[in-house]
């Protein structure tokens, strides 16, 4: 049978090399074919169905979903797959579980905080999977206040051992994936106590990280441990497939050789050990890195959301605002569909392309960190934390988005929407809640202002250096035209950072408890904070199309994307250029006039642009975003595959409607 192509008209007004759009998009040729074979390994093989996920209560759902990540590994294993290529298949495969906390953060916790002794002995147990491990650092009582903790870990010199302990109820371990019901090992945070003395205890650094076993053979928990899951979570299907856990010790022993002794030691007989040129913050270095994972990743949820709504806007039609009868207008040919969209999806292309410059940074100081160089920690951590937390906050947001542009269809679970949102919702808060971390990157900020004079800014911070031209010279556009271009565009999120930053700077040094003022101001740093992120955003998107990139007009295409990005975002934060006096009203309204230029411009490329990530239909998982784009027929069919069609009586239809039209209530 001959396949129909519902959006050929669409495909065929492509202005770009799709192919090499694909390629700019997947990274290289390498990578792009690499997740091809991924993604169609999964979408092929009828192990990893998911559609008939959200129908699942949780029991049936989390034993699926061990199905899966089970044929994975045997996969991993049969076809031989390197760690690279089993990341994408867990990827593709599109289902949260034990294997991404186990790769994820329990062994990069090992990596990064073990002596090389611990690593040797725990690390080829763990890549064989021979282990299970998760990552146990949030309490019931503390989640962002990492100084909080409660869990101690006494040392007991006579046998050598820690004594684990949970004091209170706030100090159970609650929340970490992998942990209610798979792991067999955690990596456990808690305060140290040797000699009977707390180390450290006011500073922020008194946490260490032990490696557990949690079970005997029989998988029942060790004598003093209760572990369980914490209940189910938001949405059908979504992250209940994780089996988030709780815990609690009772005096459990373990030997001291588990504590994890890279940045400090206790000895045999009890003498306590910092490593001299090891900074203590290397204790929260699982949580880097993370977030640059995070990071990594999120531009491809926010790509599936867009793809989905721009299919669909590309084939549904509503009415014309000359005839309310006749249906003619596409829904993308709205311009209030395209200024919701659009940015959307030029947003997506951003967060790719910050994110791989963040997977270089981060890369660069692991290196460092390995040769004991750890200069660049602070500008990693900042950026790592403020581009996790814009970036999830965008795509959640956007998401959200997608569903209500796609009307009511965006709403059904057949669209894949509502379960794309339920599952990307926690991102916002885990490995980190979002303001936090914002207040962190602010604290960068600031600190990196007060510094100027004396100690120079680098990376990220290096605009701070020209402080006095961003401060006194106002922007210079005249025209529309003006706007796009590079390093105008550049230049105003820097003078809007710089000009936010130093206010907030000058009204911190009012307060004469430093800490006092940071939390009065603190909705003020957050926004500081938003804007150097911003900026780290865009001006990595404009260093992009200063690269050679190969491909029929995607160059072009790109740089609609970019100034898309970038003028949506004056738009939308246009107080922030005005109040700091570096715009006018009437260069601010110029850059709004530009931005619908723009979105003309992107117009016929947006089916190709959505193509162009390249994502299969089992991916996506959703009937109005299939690439045919033949949705009714499939919209009617869904309909019909819920199970709560199978009859058309459903249960307690003769126990509580037959009453009401017989009259018969009474009986009841
Ligand atoms: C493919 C799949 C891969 C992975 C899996 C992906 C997804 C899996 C899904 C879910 C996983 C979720 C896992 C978790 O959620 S784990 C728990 C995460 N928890 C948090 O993130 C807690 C957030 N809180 C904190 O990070 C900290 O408490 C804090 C906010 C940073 C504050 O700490 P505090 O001790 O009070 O520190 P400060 O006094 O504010 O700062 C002291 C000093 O240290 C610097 N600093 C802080 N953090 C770091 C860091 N991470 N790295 C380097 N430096 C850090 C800070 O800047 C300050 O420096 P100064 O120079 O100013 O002294
Ligand atoms: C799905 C999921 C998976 C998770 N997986 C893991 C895991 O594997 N391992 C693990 O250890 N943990 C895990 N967590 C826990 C997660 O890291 C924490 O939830 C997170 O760090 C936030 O902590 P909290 O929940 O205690 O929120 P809180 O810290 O209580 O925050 C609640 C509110 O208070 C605000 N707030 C808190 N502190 C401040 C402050 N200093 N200044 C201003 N505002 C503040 C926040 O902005 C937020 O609005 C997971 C959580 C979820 C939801």
């Amino acid at each position: 049978m001959e396949l129909v192509d519902h959006l050929r008209d669409e495909r065929n007004k492509a202005q770009f090399d799709v192919e090499a759009m694909k390629v700019v998009w997947a990274g290289s040729p390498q990578e792009l074919q690499l997740c091809d074979r991924m993604a169609n390994l999964v979408a092929n093989h009828p192990a990893f169905e998911k559609l008939k996920r959200p129908m699942l209560v949780r029991k049936e759902l989390f034993k699926n979903s061990l199905r899966k990540a089970a044929y994975a590994r045997k996969l991993v294993i049969d076809l031989g797959l390197s760690e690279e290529e089993a990341k994408w298949l867990r990827f593709y495969i599109d289902e949260p579980t034990y294997p991404d906390l186990h790769w994820g953060m329990f062994i990069p916790a090992i990596e990064g905080q073990g002596s090389e002794e611990q690593k040797e002995k725990w690390l080829p147990l763990s890549r064989n999977m021979q282990i299970i491990g998760c990552y146990a650092q949030t309490e019931m009582g503390h989640g962002s206040n990492v100084q909080g903790l409660e869990t101690t870990a006494t040392f007991d010199a006579q046998q050598d051992h820690f004594i684990i302990h949970s004091p209170t109820l706030t100090s159970t371990k609650w929340w970490p994936g992998g942990l209610g019901k798979v792991s067999t090992h955690a990596v456990v945070y808690a305060r140290l106590i040797v000699n009977g003395e707390f180390h450290g205890v006011h500073g922020w650094y008194n946490y260490y990280s032990f490696s557990f076993f949690l079970y005997l053979e029989d998988h029942s928990p060790l004598p003093g441990i209760t572990v369980g899951d914490v209940g189910l979570k938001f949405g059908n299907g979504a992250y209940n497939t994780m089996d988030n856990g709780l815990l609690r010790f009772h005096h459990v022993r373990i030997p001291r050789n588990q504590m994890l002794m890279r940045v400090s030691q206790v000895s045999r007989e009890g003498k306590y050990m910092q490593c001299d040129d090891v900074p203590r913050q290397l204790i929260y270095g699982t949580m880097v890195s993370v977030r640059q994972t995070i990071v990594a990743m999120v531009s491809r949820t926010l790509s599936r959301a867009v793809c989905i709504a721009t299919r669909y806007s590309a084939l549904r039609r509503q009415h014309s605002s000359s005839s309310l009868v006749v249906p003619c207008f596409l829904m993308i040919d709205y311009q209030s569909q395209q200024s919701r969209l659009f940015p959307l999806l030029a947003s997506a292309y951003a967060f790719k392309f910050v994110g791989e410059w963040l997977k270089w940074l981060y890369t660069d100081v692991k290196q460092r960190l390995e040769a004991n160089d750890f200069s660049t920690l602070p500008e990693a951590h900042a950026s790592t934390a403020g581009l996790k937390s814009l970036t999830t906050s965008a795509t959640v947001d956007g998401i959200e988005e997608c569903m209500k542009l796609c009307g009511g269809d965006g709403y059904l679970v057949s669209s894949g929407l509502p379960e794309l949102f339920a599952v990307s919702v926690p991102a916002c808060t885990y490995e980190g809640d979002n303001t936090v971390l914002m207040l962190q990157v602010a604290r960068f900020v600031v600190k990196t202002v007060s510094e100027v004079g004396y100690k120079e800014p680098l990376g990220t911070s290096s605009y701070i250096r020209r402080l006095n031209t961003l401060l006194h010279n106002n922007c210079l556009v005249q025209t529309g035209e003006d706007w796009v271009k590079g390093d105008r565009i550049v230049e105003a999120f820097e003078a809007r950072a710089a000009r936010m930053a130093v206010t907030c700077t000058q009204h911190l040094a009012k307060f004469q408890d430093p800490e006092q003022g940071f939390s009065e101001l603190s909705a003020d740093l957050v926004e500081v904070a938003v804007a150097h992120c911003q900026l780290i955003v865009v001006s990595k998107f404009v260093e992009k199309l200063a690269q050679d990139i190969p491909g029929k007009g995607v160059k072009e295409a790109l740089e609609v994307l970019c100034y898309v990005y970038a003028l949506f975002l004056v738009h939308k934060h246009q107080g922030d250029f005005l109040v700091t006096g570096y715009l006018t009203p009437k260069q601010a309204s110029l850059a709004n006039r530009q931005l619908r230029i723009l979105y003309s411009r992107l117009r016929p490329n947006a089916i190709a642009l959505v193509d162009a990530f390249n994502h299969t239909d089992h991916y996506l998982s959703s009937v109005v975003g299939r690439y045919d784009g033949n949705v009714y027929p499939n919209l009617y069919q869904a309909a019909f595959n819920d199970p709560f069609n199978d009859s058309h009586v459903p249960d307690g239809y003769h126990q509580y409607i037959h009453p009401i039209l017989n009259q018969t209530l009474a009986k009841l």
